[in-house]
């Protein structure tokens, strides 16, 4: 068990309700033990319930001792619990979760629309029926729960919604239905953000680059071998993320910290996006002019 802990205030989201999708593993887990940890009830749901429940159990205990090793206040925990078993692809299975989370919690301040996933495959072998899978989880799934979540709860008290997409700038080639549905996510935020502007909604999107999650590259199988040998060496930062550097940019976007960000995209990727086509080496020295002030040993 790691001794990390947030660089935000522990009581950021003390008496928020928050609801992660997917919260039982990888960079949903981290996102559900950050807010926890900083005073929220989060609720976590995806297909795999038994699988939540585990993961809940275990933040919770990491939480706990978290608190007593930093000689933070106890009180100040918040908690991470399980909602029904839900497919996000499945408007009726999302529209009672988003229920069961208001009956029982009171409110839905935060959101997180973290569930998600493809497979690798060739946009020649690959099936209509696979790329409506994709489409159907990533965007028709994100926009069950974004819009169960303002018709039950956020239209009439606001809120605060993040979607995770994925690095898809520069086209997703083998992975054509994640890209395409990334970029549906990410077109869709902005039409939220303007449409549920008057409901005191704000939503943003995090898109990370190549994230090291057990549970992710699981999934890939020597597929996933394969993308860590070729593409591991070309990152600009010469290492993927972490599931807490994703979490971080959440916690962000859902603090008060943001008040005047909507319908943005942050991409945490260690700068890959832009280095597509390394044609140059860039000298170490300053190019841009210092917008404010800036210390002469800030500078190379
Ligand atoms: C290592 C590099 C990482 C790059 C960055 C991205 C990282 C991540 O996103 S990590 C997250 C990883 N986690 C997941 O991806 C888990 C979630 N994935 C799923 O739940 C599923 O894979 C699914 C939703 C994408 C599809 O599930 P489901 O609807 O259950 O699919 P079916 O088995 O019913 O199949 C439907 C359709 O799709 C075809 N298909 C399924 N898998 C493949 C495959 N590997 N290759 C080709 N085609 C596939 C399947 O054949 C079905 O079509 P038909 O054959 O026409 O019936
Ligand atoms: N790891 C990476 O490099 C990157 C990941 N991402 C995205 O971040 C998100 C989290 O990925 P990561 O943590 O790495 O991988 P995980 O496989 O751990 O996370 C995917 C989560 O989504 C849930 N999920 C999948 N399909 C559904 C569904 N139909 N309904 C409800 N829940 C579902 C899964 O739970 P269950 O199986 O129990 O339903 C699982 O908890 C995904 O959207 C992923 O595509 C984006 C960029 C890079």
């Amino acid at each position: 068990m790691s001794s990390w802990q947030s660089v935000f205030h522990p009581t950021l989201f003390t008496n928020k309700v928050a609801l992660v999708t997917g919260g039982g593993s990888g960079i949903g887990r981290a996102i559900s033990k950050e807010l926890a940890s900083l005073g929220a009830t989060v609720v976590i749901a995806s297909r795999d319930r038994e699988k939540c429940l585990q993961a809940a159990r275990e933040i919770n205990d990491e939480i706990t001792l978290c608190c007593s090793r930093h000689g933070r206040k106890l009180e100040d925990r918040g908690r991470v619990v399980v909602g029904p078993s839900t497919s996000i692809r499945d408007e009726e299975e999302v529209q009672n979760l988003i229920h069961h989370t208001i009956e029982k919690y009171k409110s839905l301040n935060l959101l997180v629309n973290n569930a998600g996933g493809q497979f690798v495959c060739a946009a020649e072998e690959l099936s209509s029926k696979g790329f409506q899978a994709v489409v159907q989880t990533n965007l028709t799934g994100t926009f069950h729960v974004c819009r169960a979540a303002y018709e039950q709860y956020m239209r009439d008290h606001g809120g605060n919604i993040v979607n995770i997409t994925l690095g898809n700038r520069n086209g997703m080639p083998n992975m054509i239905h994640s890209g395409a549905a990334r970029a549906g996510i990410e077109n869709m935020t902005i039409t939220l953000s303007q449409e549920w502007m008057e409901s005191g909604v704000r939503i943003n999107c995090v898109r990370p680059g190549i994230v090291w999650t057990d549970s992710g590259f699981e999934n890939y199988g020597p597929a996933g071998d394969l993308f860590v040998e070729k593409i591991l060496p070309s990152l600009p930062a010469k290492r993927f993320a972490s599931p807490e550097e994703i979490s971080s940019a959440v916690c962000w976007l859902l603090s008060e910290g943001s008040s005047y960000v909507t319908g943005s995209v942050v991409s945490v990727d260690g700068g890959s996006a832009f280095h597509f086509l390394p044609l140059i080496d860039i000298e170490d020295t300053n190019h841009l002019p210092v917008y404010g002030v800036l210390p002469r040993k800030a500078k190379l």
